[in-house]
Order: structure tokens, then C-alpha cells, then sequence
């Protein structure tokens, strides 16, 4: 008979990897499974209740909130906030960070980046959505905590992880030691282990990009496209197209199957779409730790300063020689000064 392990039994498993925890993290990974869960519930019967559409309130990105998006925001902070295993909460919907300061949390130590809920613009028509958090350690000792405790390099991040709600509601996560995936059994009210150890295949043969942008692409992307589309069996192309407009999708898909998830800088968004603390770096250390790759097209993500809580960043990101092929074209097409990384390969 199959045993099931659960997230929290996981979690408290895998504390013995980290001889000097206590169990805040595992604590903190716990608060975030509750709110993903009642998160959930309403995801699922959003056609029932009053939780489609938008609000009259605009967050600080110039996008319209949807009902769904204050609601998952509210859930996250509120957990995160009783938990007491947090001193901040930096969120897409929030223009600046929360300092949580309860009484439980007073000696927190961690802070928490969040999207509570990724692909805002596929809720209304059943379309898979996600949240995507991001959570480092305090680097301020002494006092409340500030915004440079968030600034930090995505290599700074002690976990990282998604919770997709789609055919069925996962939650995936790593603490720098592998990635795993849970899925929720309704039944038991559990995430359940059901994807131990993911790993990324190193190639494959999906990508997803907004073609609809094609013309403002750079055009290292464009050939890059081509490319892809260009007819030769021996390399799996063309490569097929898949893109659902909700990046947790996307790269969940390509994380089982192996793919390239793409975007580029563009000319509505000049430095790129997706924001780098809580939308970049979590996806690119989950793919890193499942073997793959996360770029700028010239720039390991991990690896960028973060100068601003909604700092942009363009992002390719997925299998790791779809990535490079891709970085070959950028730096053959569309050749920029690499501010951190040098590239050797050039086709
Ligand atoms: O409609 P576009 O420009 O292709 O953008 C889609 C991208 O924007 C996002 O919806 C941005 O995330 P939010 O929904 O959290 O704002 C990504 O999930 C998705 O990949
Ligand atoms: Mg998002
Ligand atoms: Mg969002």
C-alpha cells in the first residue's frame, strides 16, 4: 500500500538537512501551505461567488487588481502575519513592504517576496493561475527590519517555491537542497508528496513567448523564434508553441517536460515584463535547482543587484541548452556589455 507523506511531514523531515534549525522555516512553509490552501477554495468555485472581475483600485504597476488578487493578498499577509516566522511581507499588490510587527513576531527572522497570484488576467476565465513566493533571512540584525533586508541577490534566497491552482492544485518548492512537488488531495485537505526530486530535462522542444510582441523584440529574440519554427526533425524543431498568459503555467509545464519560457524586453517594457523579487528570482532558483537555466538573455537572474521591491527584469528561463541557444542568438543578434557574466560561446 502506498504511503503518503505530507508536506508538513516532509518539511519536518527535511529539517534534519539544516543541524542548526529550529523549525522557523518549517514553520513559515507551513503558514504559506494554509493560506495557499484557503486561497484554493475560492479559486475553485470563482464562477460561484462574487470574486471575479476587478476592483476600482490600481496597484503600483498601473494594472487594475483583480478581486481575486486582493483576495489572495489578504490571505498570504494574514497568515504570514500570525505565523510569526516573519518580519516582512513584499508583495506585487503592495506599492511598499509590510513590516509585520506582532507581538509573535518580534524575533522573526525572515522575510517573505510574494505574487499571490500569478496570471491575474486568466481568473475570470478559468485559465491555470499560481502564487509565487520568494523568502530570505533577515540581513539587519539590530532593530525593524528595513527594505535592504529585501533587496537581496536572488542567490541570498534560504527557499523558494510556487503553488499553481490548476486541473489539480500543487505546491512546489525548494530550500536550495532539489525541488519537490505536492499536490493538494482534497480529501484529506493535504498536500501530498506526488513529484520527489524534479528535475528539469536538459533540452526539449516547447517554447512560450507572447508572439504577439513579435515585432518589438530584440533581435537576437526574433531569430531566436525563427529558429525555433525552422523544419529539421534531428533537432526536434519546429519546437511547438505554448504560452497561457499565467508564467506559473508556463513554467510548470516546461519544468516536467523540458522547455524555454521567454520574455524579452519589449518596447511597452523596456527592461521586461516580470518583476525581479518575487516573480524572477524564485522561478529562477526552483529551475536552477531542478537543473536548468535563468537568464537575461545576457545575465544569470540570481546573480542581478535588486535596487527596487518592483524592479523589472526580462527573463529566459527553462532548459538549460535552450537557454544558451538562445543566449547565443542574443549575443550574435542583439550584442550588449554582459555586466556580470561573460559569455564564451558566440555561433
Ligand atoms: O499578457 P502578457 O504581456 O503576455 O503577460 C503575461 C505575463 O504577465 C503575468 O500575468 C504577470 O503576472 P501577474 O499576473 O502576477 O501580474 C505573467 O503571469 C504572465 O506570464
Ligand atoms: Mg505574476
Ligand atoms: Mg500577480
Amino acid at each position: 500500500m502506498k504511503t503518503v507523506k505530507t508536506l508538513g511531514q516532509f518539511i519536518i523531515e527535511k529539517q534534519a538537512d539544516f543541524p542548526f534549525a529550529k523549525g522557523e522555516l518549517s514553520r513559515l512553509l507551513r503558514d504559506i501551505g494554509i493560506a495557499a490552501k484557503i486561497v484554493n477554495r475560492e479559486i475553485n468555485k470563482a464562477g460561484l461567488i462574487d470574486i471575479i472581475g476587478e476592483t476600482d483600485s490600481v496597484n503600483s504597476h498601473g494594472e487594475r487588481q483583480k478581486k481575486m488578487d486582493v483576495y489572495a493578498n489578504e490571505q498570504f499577509i494574514s497568515a504570514l502575519r500570525s505565523g510569526g516566522e516573519c518580519c516582512v511581507v513584499a508583495s506585487e499588490e503592495n506599492d511598499e513592504h509590510i513590516l509585520i510587527e506582532s507581538e509573535i513576531s518580534k524575533h522573526a527572522k525572515y522575510i517573505v517576496a510574494i505574487d499571490p497570484l500569478d496570471g491575474s488576467s486568466n481568473i475570470d476565465v478559468n485559465v491555470s493561475v499560481g502564487t509565487i513566493f520568494s523568502i530570505y533571512r533577515r540581513k539587519t540584525v539590530e532593530g525593524k527590519a528595513t527594505l535592504a533586508d529585501v533587496l537581496q541577490k536572488g542567490t541570498e534566497q534560504v527557499a523558494a517555491g510556487y503553488v499553481i491552482y490548476g486541473s489539480s492544485t500543487m505546491l512546489v518548492y525548494t530550500t536550495g537542497k532539489g525541488v519537490n512537488g505536492f499536490t493538494l488531495d482534497p480529501s484529506i485537505g493535504e498536500f501530498c508528496l506526488s513529484h520527489p526530486g524534479i528535475k528539469m530535462p536538459k533540452d526539449g522542444y516547447i517554447y512560450s513567448i507572447n508572439e504577439g510582441y513579435y515585432t518589438h523584440f530584440p533581435l537576437g529574440v526574433k531569430k531566436y523564434i525563427k529558429y525555433c519554427q525552422v523544419e529539421d526533425t534531428a533537432t526536434n524543431r519546429p519546437y511547438t508553441s505554448r504560452y497561457t498568459g499565467s508564467m506559473i503555467a508556463d513554467l510548470h509545464r516546461n519544468l516536467i517536460k523540458g522547455g524555454i519560457f521567454l520574455y524579452p524586453t519589449t518596447a511597452q517594457y523596456p527592461n521586461g515584463k516580470l518583476r525581479l523579487v518575487y516573480e524572477c528570482n524564485p522561478m529562477a532558483f526552483i529551475i536552477e535547482q531542478a537543473g536548468g537555466t535563468a537568464s537575461t538573455g545576457y545575465d544569470r537572474i540570481l546573480d542581478l543587484d535588486v535596487d527596487e521591491l518592483h524592479q523589472r527584469s526580462a527573463i529566459f528561463i527553462g532548459s538549460e541548452h535552450m537557454v544558451k541557444r538562445a543566449e547565443d542568438f542574443m549575443l550574435a543578434f542583439s550584442p550588449q556589455q554582459p555586466s556580470i557574466v561573460q559569455h564564451k560561446k558566440v555561433i
